[in-house]
């Protein structure tokens, strides 16, 4: 009775018996209602389910449901089925065909291993998601003419079903495959959708091709000097190559080490913080992680040479790109007082991580805990699903590798070591891929264009002359080059090759095809001594500019303290850089220049993408902060975010990570007052390093950004002050926002 109490106005039509943690279906139910929601429960069966037979949907999410009960097959009206996240492992045959109305199937995170043959006789499913199982072919799909939408996400296929995307019978617009060991196609040519894996299988069935070609995407990460490049450029040459101490990695270096059976694409990451808060531009998922530790200064007994070399970059790779795999490799072996030492650092770095990532898990789990035990727990089930999804992903971290990188054969044993992780199956760090011939013949015919210098040193192109350059080295007719050439860059970018910003509506006439000539811009400004840049930053230098030694010392006063660089600045700096890299100077120079520098009145390529990517937002320079604003009166102009804000090429730009402290903030916000009103908002469950400065950069009006400070910002919010910081509590964290009315004309002087 108190159930029956329970239900809604629609009880005729509906039964709502979600989270009440029943174990079966209850018996009193009445059996003609069209729609049954019973997620969040406990159910491990649905005995007698064929009694509801006017059910048109059915919501049983989220239980703990083993088996897909044949009694399902007498439920002929259904049109919505949720399934997800039960521990369902097998679909038996003789259940679909009688689903003939059945249009939205929901059966994510579960363990299928195979689908039953006749799914496909089910031909009204329009959507359907089977992410987060452990299916290993999809092909009894095939026959599903209605299909719009399929999410076949972290699985362990191989293949798609060509026959799936056949264009005269596929309705298909949305296709999810990323997160499995994809090799036909190969993922980065799935992620670009339906269109670019139609366009793959179109090519395949007119020039197949069956030699597949393996390409290990591998990141280098860890502290400053390390050893990181030192690594990466040791086991390029195959022999020890000493690393300069001044000659070290700023931003970003990309290179290429081909071996018999693998093209890696090695990618060099500088330690330093300031490059680390721009890594989201240049990290991507499924990659081979080194994780290079100085053993030398490794100290077993201090717990913060834990923290600083190993746990803030595991913890970060977790966050971002949870799907790697990570090889701990521990350097200066030789500068250990013998090999005991190296052994013992070895085995309590090796444990200390154990513990870490085995700690991570228990935190995780007592969160999901303490929100599934909260009085109303249909209100935390996003952040649920959100931490299931963390607790899926293991980050796979193998055991550390010792070596002195002096020694030749210790380069030889990683580089042994290193081949035979990636060709281990269990990894999944597969990124075998077979692409048609004529995709390998147009990127051949790219890498010729490299090597015959036909593409210039900075090898930035526009598309339409990419395309004539190409012709001139591939078979294919001009038709043809154009029906797969987005394609195929689209893939290449993906996999790292080339850059092209396609989003980017200023660049998406322009392949960067030596990707390291962009980075060496970017890194012209994203530097760890950029004040000291700035500061030497030559009479000459400004002229061209049309600035003056006064302005220069304005720009280095408000970076060193404002974290604000002049956009006038920027173009000096990167066109300095420029200049050192492009030798001759003549009329296409100048038009390079330009169009990487930009001018007053236009944006450059860099300015462009460092708002792009939110590593800064556009400031006014020098104007107070402005309480009357439009933006801060209710209803009279939008809040723009940063990214479509208009941009004053002669304006300045904000870098929240080049702001060191808060003092400013500090001093001018006080203490905290009790009629200060405070806002706790939770991140749950984990914020990665950076997060903060990321948030500012995107919710930062103009009239904000003076204020800006490393862990917490002030600023003005309509009539009112707004400090917002980054806080934790308990390894909680979150963000605090306290408001106080500013005192008389406190705003404006902001
Ligand atoms: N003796 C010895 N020196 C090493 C070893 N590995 C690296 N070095 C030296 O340590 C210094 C720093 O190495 P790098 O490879 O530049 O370090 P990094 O991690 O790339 O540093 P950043 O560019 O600052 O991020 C260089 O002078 C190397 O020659 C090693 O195993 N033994």
């Amino acid at each position: 009775m108190k159930k029956m109490a329970m239900l809604n106005v629609n009880s005729w039509e509906e039964h709502d018996l979600s989270g009440q943690n029943l174990k079966s279906l209850p018996r009193d139910l009445l059996t003609y209602v069209k729609s049954l929601d019973l997620q969040r429960n406990k159910l491990k069966r649905v005995i007698g389910i064929s009694r509801f037979t006017h059910l048109t949907e059915l919501n049983l999410s989220r239980n703990k449901i083993m088996e897909f009960s044949q009694e399902m097959q007498y439920l002929q009206r259904l049109e919505i089925l949720y399934m997800n996240q039960n521990n369902i492992r097998s679909i038996p045959e003789g259940i679909f065909p009688h689903f003939t109305v059945l249009k939205f199937v929901k059966l994510s995170s579960n363990r299928l291993v195979k689908l039953p043959p006749d799914i496909n006789q089910c031909t009204s499913i329009t959507y359907l998601d089977l992410s987060r199982n452990c299916l290993q072919n999809i092909q009894p799909l095939i026959g599903l003419t209605k299909l719009k939408e399929l999410l076949v996400e972290k699985n362990h296929l191989t293949e798609l079903p060509p026959q799936l995307f056949q264009s005269s019978n596929c309705e298909l617009t949305v296709c999810k495959a990323t997160g499995n060991p994809l090799r036909c196609p190969p993922e980065e040519v799935c992620s670009g959708g339906v269109t670019d894996i139609q366009s793959y299988f179109h090519q395949m069935e007119k020039n197949p091709n069956t030699r597949s070609a393996w390409t290990v995407k591998t990141m280098f990460l860890g502290s400053s000097m390390a050893g990181k490049s030192t690594l990466c450029r040791s086991l390029r040459e195959g022999k020890p190559v000493v690393v300069a101490v001044k000659d070290r990695t700023e931003g970003i270096e990309i290179s290429q080490m081909y071996t018999e059976e693998v093209r890696f694409l090695f990618w060099d990451f500088a330690g330093q913080e300031e490059y680390y808060l721009t890594h989201h531009v240049f990290i991507t998922p499924r990659a081979l992680v080194i994780l290079a530790t100085d053993l030398a200064s490794y100290s077993i007994v201090d717990p913060q040479s834990f923290n600083d070399q190993l746990w803030f970059w595991i913890n970060n790779i977790q966050l971002r790109v949870p799907d790697s795999v990570v090889l701990l490799v521990g350097t200066h072996c030789d500068q250990c007082r013998d090999q005991e030492e190296v052994m013992e650092k070895k085995k309590d770095i090796e444990e200390k991580v154990k513990t870490m990532l085995e700690n991570r898990r228990m935190v995780l789990k007592q969160q999901k805990k303490n929100l599934e035990e909260n009085t109303d727990p249909s209100l935390f089930t996003d952040q649920v699903d959100e931490l299931d999804c963390l607790l899926e992903y293991n980050l796979k971290v193998l055991d550390l590798v010792t070596l002195d990188c002096t020694k030749t054969e210790d380069i030889a044993k990683l580089k042994c070591h290193i081949l035979m992780c990636i060709q281990s199956e269990s990894m999944l760090l597969c990124s075998e891929s077979i692409l048609p011939k004529s995709y390998e013949e147009v990127e051949q015919a790219i890498h010729k264009l490299v090597a015959l210098e036909q593409i210039p040193q900075h090898g930035i192109v526009l598309l339409d002359e990419l395309s004539d350059l190409i012709l001139n080295h591939v078979s294919l007719s001009r038709e043809s080059l154009h029906s797969i050439l987005r394609f195929l860059l689209r893939y290449l970018h993906r996999i790292g090759v080339i850059i092209w910003y396609e989003d980017i509506n200023v660049l998406s006439d322009r392949v960067f095809i030596q990707p390291s000539f962009l980075i060496s811009m970017f890194k012209s400004i994203v530097r760890h001594d950029l004040v000291q840049q700035l500061e030497e930053v030559s009479r000459d230098l400004l002229m061209q500019e049309g600035a003056l030694v006064k302005q220069k010392f304005i720009w280095v006063d408000d970076l060193r303290c404002r974290g604000t660089l002049h956009n006038a600045a920027m173009r000096i700096l990167v066109r300095r850089e420029l200049e050192k890299l492009v030798e001759d100077d003549d009329d296409d120079d100048d038009d390079l220049i330009r169009e990487v520098v930009g001018t007053k009145k236009e944006e450059g390529i860099i300015l462009t993408l460092l708002q792009y990517f939110e590593v800064c937002l556009p400031t006014l320079v020098g104007s107070p902060l402005n309480p009357q604003a439009a933006e801060f009166i209710p209803g009279v102009k939008q809040w723009e975010s940063a990214r479509v804000a208009k941009r004053d090429p002669d304006g300045a730009c904000l870098f929240p990570m080049y702001l060191k402290d808060d003092l400013i903030v500090s001093n001018k916000w006080g203490e905290n007052k009790q009629d200060d009103l405070s806002v706790h908002v939770y991140i749950l469950p984990e914020i990665p390093h950076g997060f903060f400065h990321r948030l500012i950069v995107k919710t930062c009006s103009l009239y904000a950004t003076h204020w800006v400070g490393k862990e917490q910002s002030l600023f003005c919010c309509g009539n009112k002050l707004a400090l917002v910081r980054q806080r934790t509590t308990d390894g909680d964290p979150f963000i605090e926002i306290r408001c106080r009315r500013p005192e008389k004309d406190e705003g404006k002087n902001l």
